[in-house]
Parts: C-alpha cells; sequence; structure tokens
C-alpha cells in the first residue's frame, strides 16, 4: 500500500507535518476527534468515519447528496481488494475534511497531477458521509459467473428486484457492482468526494451512473423538522430515525441470525430513481392532491388530524360515511399496518436534472431506503404501491438499484473487510 496523508483543508499551508494515523496503515490525517466532536450537531462539522455501522443510514440527513454506482473493470480479486482499502482510507480522510493523498490538492510536485482533485480547498468537513455497498452483480456477472470468488457470500436478501407495474426503467441508471452514497451540508464537498473516489478506481472502475440530489426529503432523526418533496408535501414524518434503536434492530440492522457473517450490522439499500410529472400535479387541485398523499399539506398531519404527528385513523370517517382516508392514498398503501409491519428507513432527495426537450422538468425523488430484509419491506411495499397507488398517476420509477451495505469500519480495516476474508 502506498504512504498516503491527508492534509487540512483549511490549514493547508502549514499542514504538512502534523499527522495522526487514521486507523488505516500507512494512511495519517491530523487530528484526532471524539466521536460527540466528530458528530457536532452543527453543520460545517465532522462525522465519525468508524463505528459499528456505517455513517449516512441513520446520521441525521444532510442536505446534499451525490450518489454513484460503479462497475469494476479489473478482473482480479486483489485488485479489488486494494481498490477499497484506499477508497476507506480516502474515505476516512475526506470525511475529516483533509484533502487525500501524501500531498494533497496543492502540495505536490510540479510535474505530477495533484493526489487531491482540489474542489474541497478551504471548505470544511460539512458533515461528509461516505456509505458503500455491494449489488448483486459484484456477486456474479450477467452470465452467472463467480466474478471474484464471491458467490457463495451473495446474501439471500440481496435479490433481484422483481419488475414493477409501471417500472420504466433506464438501464444506463439502474444497478452498478458498487455504491457509494455521498451526503454532505455543502454539494461541492460532496461531489468532491465522489469526484475523488472515481478517480482512484480509474482503471479499476468505472462510473456507471451519477445522481446529484437536495433538499432532503427525509428526517432520520426526531432533533431535525419534516422537509418537503416536489409535490410539496412533508415528506419523512412517519420515518424511522436514529432515536428508534430496538425499531432500528428489528427493521434496519441485519442482525446475526439472517447472516451472513460479514453483513451483520449492515443493512440493505433500495434506489429508485422516481420521476414526478409535476406539471400535471401543479394542476391538481390542493384536495386531490391531499386525498393522493392523506395527509394535509400544510400541517403534514394525517387527513382530520391536527397535528404532523397525530396517528393517522385508517377507520375515520365524514359526516356522510365515507372514509376521510382513500383507500388508495398513499400513506395508507405504505403504512407498516397494512404491510405485516414492515418501515423503511427512508433518506431520498429531491432532484431536478434541467428539462427534457419536451418542456418537462426533469425531476423527481431519488427515493434512498435502508432495511433489514428486501424481500420483507421495499418488495412488497413497492408492489403494493405499484398496483394501487393513487399517486402513480404523477410518477414514473425510471431508475432503479439494490445493494448489501457491509457494516462499519474499524480502525485499521477497510470497506468490506469481512466480505473478502
Ligand atoms: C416503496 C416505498 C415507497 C416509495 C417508492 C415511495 C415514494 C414516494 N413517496 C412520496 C411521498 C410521501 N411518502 C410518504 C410516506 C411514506 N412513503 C413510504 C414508502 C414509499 N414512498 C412509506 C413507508 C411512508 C410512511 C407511511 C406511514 O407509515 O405513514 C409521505 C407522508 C409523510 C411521511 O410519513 O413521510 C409522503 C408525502 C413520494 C412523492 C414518492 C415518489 C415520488
Ligand atoms: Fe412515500
Amino acid at each position: 500500500m502506498s504512504e498516503r496523508q491527508g492534509i487540512s483543508r483549511r490549514g493547508l499551508l502549514g499542514a504538512a507535518g502534523a499527522a495522526v494515523a487514521t486507523g488505516v496503515a500507512g494512511y495519517a490525517a491530523h487530528s484526532a476527534l471524539t466521536t460527540e466532536e466528530s458528530q457536532a450537531a452543527d453543520n460545517s462539522g465532522p462525522v465519525e468515519f468508524h463505528g459499528a455501522h456505517q455513517a449516512g443510514i441513520v446520521t441525521p440527513a444532510q442536505d446534499r447528496l451525490h450518489f454513484a454506482t460503479f462497475d469494476v473493470t479489473a478482473t482480479k480479486r486483489d485488485a479489488v481488494v486494494s481498490l477499497l482499502k484506499e477508497w476507506t482510507a480516502a474515505a476516512a480522510l475526506m470525511t475529516a475534511g483533509r484533502d487525500i493523498g501524501q500531498y494533497g490538492a496543492v502540495n505536490g510536485p510540479g510535474e505530477a497531477p495533484p493526489e487531491d482533485t482540489g474542489e474541497a480547498v478551504g471548505l470544511p468537513p460539512a458533515r461528509l458521509t461516505l456509505t458503500i455497498g455491494f449489488g448483486p452483480s459484484f456477486f456474479v456477472d450477467a452470465k452467472g459467473n463467480d466474478r471474484f470468488g464471491l458467490k457463495a457470500k451473495r446474501p439471500g436478501a440481496l435479490v433481484d428486484l422483481p419488475h414493477f407495474i409501471g417500472d420504466n426503467l433506464d438501464p444506463n441508471r439502474s444497478g452498478g457492482d458498487i455504491a457509494v452514497q455521498a451526503c454532505s451540508d455543502d454539494p461541492q464537498v460532496a461531489v468532491h468526494a465522489i469526484r475523488n473516489l472515481a478517480r482512484i478506481g480509474f482503471g479499476t472502475t468505472v462510473v456507471r451512473y451519477s445522481q446529484l440530489g437536495f433538499g432532503r426529503t427525509s428526517s432520520t432523526s426526531r432533533a431535525q423538522t419534516t422537509p418537503r418533496n416536489l409535490f410539496g408535501f412533508k415528506d419523512g414524518t412517519n420515518n424511522l430515525k436514529l432515536e428508534d434503536t430496538t425499531k432500528l434492530e428489528e427493521q434496519l440492522w441485519v442482525q446475526p441470525e439472517d447472516g451472513p457473517d460479514w453483513m451483520v450490522g449492515g443493512s440493505y439499500l433500495v434506489s429508485r430513481r422516481i420521476r414526478m410529472t409535476i406539471e400535471i400535479w401543479d394542476r391538481t387541485s390542493l384536495g386531490e392532491q391531499e386525498q393522493i398523499i392523506g395527509r394535509g399539506k400544510g400541517t403534514g398531519a394525517p387527513l382530520g388530524k391536527a397535528d404532523e404527528f397525530d396517528p393517522i385513523d385508517f377507520n375515520a370517517k365524514t359526516s356522510d360515511g365515507t372514509p376521510k382516508l382513500a383507500a388508495d392514498s398513499h400513506v395508507r398503501l405504505a403504512h407498516p399496518q397494512f404491510n405485516k409491519g414492515a418501515e423503511l428507513l427512508r433518506r431520498g432527495y429531491n432532484f431536478v436534472d434541467g428539462s427534457d426537450g419536451l418542456g418537462r422538468l426533469d425531476a423527481g425523488l431519488f427515493f434512498l431506503a435502508y432495511q433489514r430484509d428486501p424481500r420483507k419491506q421495499f418488495v412488497p411495499i413497492q408492489q403494493q404501491l405499484s398496483r394501487s397507488d393513487a399517486m402513480n398517476e404523477y410518477i414514473r420509477h425510471v431508475g432503479s438499484g439494490i445493494f448489501a451495505c457491509p457494516p462499519g469500519v474499524a480502525a485499521g480495516s477497510f470497506w468490506g473487510e469481512k466480505l473478502f476474508s
């Protein structure tokens, strides 16, 4: 492994001497941070990279996303292991707000390309988290070949997602051997992180697709206010939250009895690029919009209730006997009561990728959901939604992915180490 050090982005000029190991042999950063300091609530601070679970799952959702999937072009298992080691070291540095490499962006020799691309110089860590996951094609290729000797380690829960009614998936925005979710409160920090991982991966991986997102569409902590999606509704009210520790074990983290061993403490990510036909939505009456979602647009309260966090009463009727919540409303169909208790930790982002040449915004929700077992959670919920959700008239699923996200990285280890041991 090559010798690399991290350069403090804020103290760049005087930084070269102060190296403190990040935990990955041969790599160094410049300061040891306590967990409390690392997870400081302010939007500029760092989030601790190492831990029992990967950061970026229950971490209070940051405001910006850069999500990318990569295909592995290398054919040798050792090359993949080397890449994961290099990526882990770089991720630990970037999340601590440091340049990657021994000399970083601007202190290297003039004859060589800089080790760090440089656009984050001077920027704080901005709560950057980097979360990795492995897709089905990482384990077996399209012909069923055992690419890296990992076929037997593919988790049963890492299913190929079935076709859902209405799916219009673009293969160029779907799948991928490896996914990296970069979240930060500064878009440039998130972009810098993915760009530098892609750069490290030259010759081993290629970017399959990437997606920028803004305005987190979920809250993952009770300390956060609920944001709004591009339909203008509060999104994330009835989400799993980091404070729900018992539920997180039941619904989010892979347990020892689930197996495989290398996934215990990890979680499964389903990504869906969902286009929203917002021009049509914007011509829909307020009353109909609220019926479709099943909540009030202003308060976010269940229909017939006053407060956002009031429990939903699915039996409530108006004076003429009609149910206050339509049978095909989104929240009714997605609610655990109608899905054998299944819940998700939603962590999606809004996106607007310009317009589509036909005068319509290419806009929507980049849906990200973490769970313990997609066979019991995302798949049945989405099967029910795809059949009956009143919202289907206004949305189209155009991209899809499923990834096994291993547990957190201990100091001295690397992303997915147990998978390769
Ligand atoms: C398969 C899972 C889900 C998909 C896909 C999905 C798409 C989607 N959702 C909204 C907007 C809202 N969703 C809300 C709640 C909600 N959605 C899901 C699942 C999927 N949504 C769940 C499990 C829930 C919680 C249901 C409950 O227990 O009450 C809400 C209400 C606010 C909230 O609780 O978060 C909104 C609004 C859009 C726009 C969308 C696709 C574009
Ligand atoms: Fe939803």
